[in-house]
């Protein structure tokens, strides 16, 4: 049976699914999904089947001496070997991948060759926490299944659409010229809610809707039309929002205290926005929003409370570019299960018209809106990895669609 394999590879872990494909369709559910977590440490892999029954939930050899890229290659091949046993007669024709940054000229997925890899090589100053990892996790496919065709599909793609005013900095024009522009992430995500969004919101999906994707990195959208329109996120995954161990925006002139006046290089300044900030810097206790509000301590409440008060002013500031709000969403780890989250932020948008029904909150239901809300709220789990296989298929038929023009 032909299959897509899906690769949505992180900075210490690696989501994956496997779809079978039926001549031109894809079958959904996957067939197959699961996580790799604790490469480069003590890797663990779950996998569950189509309906959700656990399949695997085993350690995995390794070996402690060996290097990052070693790990991959041998986590990444237990994983095929692990596919490869359970399923019998899957045939992967082709690998999708999850690649956060696609730079200023991807729009679409790529078939992914050694100068698309050198493309986007350059993109890795930009994504630090993600751009190596995902291009890591194509090499080793590269070097493991030779002969499978890998896909790009970007994180930027789906922001391509919003207006040159809402990408724009206000810099000298030369620097947006070299590509400094806000480029928008969390893509794949959005576009996935955008798609959910007429079954759960009728004829609003529509109209003015702010999708908040709170995870591990966390950001927000503004869809009208179901179209991007802006985000929190800009150059890098570094602005908007305050994340598990990240900043979110800062005010440059910090940067230029801590260059300055605290002599930190720029290597020092990128591991404080990226890895030490955030939930856990703020905090000092983790970047987990379970341990944080499972916590007593005053610090870890802080933390919580400017998550909370961050994402509520950023949704102001995207319902002003939307020019008032219809529908409120939440999705990711944090979107999906922490109710506490939701019922902090929806309150401090009552003045936006968000009324909370705490009992549906607290049950986790899709529809979240109280009787009398002149928003609409929701909670619905995202799913990458279906977008990834939806984008995969077309781009491998119309590759050996140009393969065979051409060897004609
Ligand atoms: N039951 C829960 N309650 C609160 N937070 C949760 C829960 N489950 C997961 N999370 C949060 O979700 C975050 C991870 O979200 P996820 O979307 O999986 O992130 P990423 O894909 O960026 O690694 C975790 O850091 C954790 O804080
Ligand atoms: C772009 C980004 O922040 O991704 P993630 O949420 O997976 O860290
Ligand atoms: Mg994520």
């Amino acid at each position: 049976m032909p299959a897509i394999l899906v690769i949505n590879a992180g900075s210490s872990s690696v989501k994956f699914a496997v779809f079978q494909t039926d001549g031109h369709d894809l079958r959904e559910p996957a067939a197959l999904h699961g996580q790799l977590e604790g490469i480069g440490g003590a890797p663990h892999l779950v996998a569950k089947d189509a309906a959700g029954r656990k399949l695997a939930d085993d350690a995995l050899p390794h070996d402690p001496a060996a290097s990052l890229d070693t790990a991959y290659d041998t986590a990444l091949a237990a994983l095929l070997a692990w596919i490869g046993e359970h399923e019998v007669g899957f045939a992967i024709e082709a690998i999708g991948h999850r690649v956060v940054h696609g730079g200023p000229t991807h729009a679409a997925p790529v078939v992914v060759d050694d100068a698309v890899l050198a493309e986007l090589d350059r993109y890795v100053p930009l994504a630090p926490l993600h751009q190596p990892h995902n291009l890591d996790a194509i090499r080793a496919l590269g070097r493991i299944e030779p002969d499978a065709i890998q896909i790009a599909c970007f994180d930027t793609a789906f922001h391509r659409s919003q207006p040159a005013v809402a990408q724009r900095f206000a810099l000298p024009r030369r620097f947006e010229a070299a590509g400094v522009r806000r480029y928008g992430f969390h893509g794949l995500s959005y576009e996935y809610i955008a798609g959910r969004l007429p079954e759960l919101l009728g004829e609003r999906a529509d109209g003015r809707v702010i999708v908040a994707h709170l995870g591990n990195g966390a950001s927000l959208c503004a869809l009208h039309g179901r179209r991007s329109v802006a985000s929190t996120m800009g150059f890098s995954a570094l602005d908007g929002l305050m994340m598990g161990t990240r900043t979110g925006a800062i005010d440059p002139g910090v940067l230029l205290y801590l260059l300055d006046t605290e002599k930190m290089d720029s290597a020092r300044i990128s591991r404080l926005l990226y890895k030490e900030s955030g939930l856990l810097g703020v905090s000092g206790i983790s970047a987990d929003m379970r341990t944080l509000l499972a916590s007593d301590a005053p610090e870890a409440a802080e933390a919580v409370e400017l998550f909370c008060y961050r994402i509520a002013r950023e949704i102001g500031s995207l319902a002003a570019a939307l020019g008032g709000l219809d529908a409120l969403v939440f999705t990711a780890g944090i979107g999906e299960h922490a109710a506490p989250v939701r019922e902090r932020v929806s309150a401090a948008c009552g003045w936006l018209g968000v009324k909370l029904d705490a009992e549906a909150n607290a049950a986790g239901q899709l529809r979240l809106d109280a009787a009398g809300s002149a928003v609409a709220v929701a909670c619905i789990p995202t799913d990458e990895e279906v977008m990834i296989a939806r984008h995969a298929l077309p781009a491998l038929r119309v590759h050996h669609a140009e393969l065979v023009k051409a060897s004609s």
